[in-house]
């Protein structure tokens, strides 16, 4: 049964349920049909997706759906710098909860890796790994903190501007003082464009603060998710 949907802004709409198992199986459903519409076009899907809590549902119900697996690529909308064991790491959280069975075939890109040196080092060679996929993504699947941010695009990310330049590198550096660790994450133009967009946020705080961002005139400004409202996206939330 779909969930109703509700315009927020023009192209902007809104699937709610209560029962989050229940919007992450109707997203797993939609993300997975896209999917194999782009693998059937192009020969191939790239996927990009949050970190964080939230998408956990939705990966493990997405990673069950058949689909030629082989043929995506899965990309972390952005990372924390810390080591690949860690609990912070998104890339570990992404191959516990969506490569796993059927998905187990999909290729994960990090965007830090081992032998890098530092998170600059690990922006410029992200970027010049990402600047070999097929842009834009077929699907983009974004998280939002209460603050308004998503990926790592914080409002008190002193790189905020350059990362929502129209000529950011694909992969950037910010380091938001609210945060403990730097952060990789893609630049605004690079989540930009997909196919499908999602926005995936869970919880009372998140949805006043979705209101807040909609209730706003489009100037950027504090709230960075409001980019992404400038194209088609749908929101997903769950209380
Ligand atoms: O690395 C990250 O933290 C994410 O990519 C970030 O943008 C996340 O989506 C939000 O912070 C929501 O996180 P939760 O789902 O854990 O609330």
């Amino acid at each position: 049964m779909k969930t109703p949907e509700q315009t927020l802004l023009p192209g902007v709409t809104l699937h709610a349920s209560d029962d989050p198992v229940v919007l992450a199986t109707e997203l797993a459903e939609q993300v997975a049909a896209r999917l194999r519409q782009s693998i059937g076009a192009n020969g191939g899907a790239l996927m990009v997706v949050s970190g964080g809590r939230t998408p956990v549902d939705f990966f493990q119900v997405l990673s069950g759906l058949a689909l030629p697996w082989e043929r995506v690529t899965i990309l972390p909308s952005d990372e924390r710098w810390v080591s690949a064991d860690s609990d912070e790491r998104n890339s570990r959280l992404i191959r516990q909860q969506l490569l796993q069975g059927a998905a187990a075939s999909a290729r994960l890109i990090e965007l830090v890796e081992d032998t890098d040196r530092s998170p600059d080092q690990s922006a410029e060679r992200a970027s010049d790994r990402l600047c070999l996929l097929d842009w834009p993504a077929d699907v983009v699947v974004l998280g939002m903190g209460e603050d308004g941010h998503t990926a790592s695009l914080f409002p008190d990310a002193p790189e905020l501007a350059p990362a929502l330049s129209d000529n950011a590198a694909p992969v950037l550096v910010t380091t938001p003082p609210s945060q403990p660790t730097a952060r990789l994450t893609l630049s605004a133009r690079a989540l930009s464009g997909a196919a499908m967009t999602v926005l995936l946020i869970q919880g009372e705080g998140k949805r006043a603060a979705l209101e807040e961002a909609v209730s706003i005139p489009l100037a950027i400004g504090p709230m960075p998710v409001r980019y992404f409202f400038q194209q088609p996206l749908q929101v997903f939330w769950s209380p």
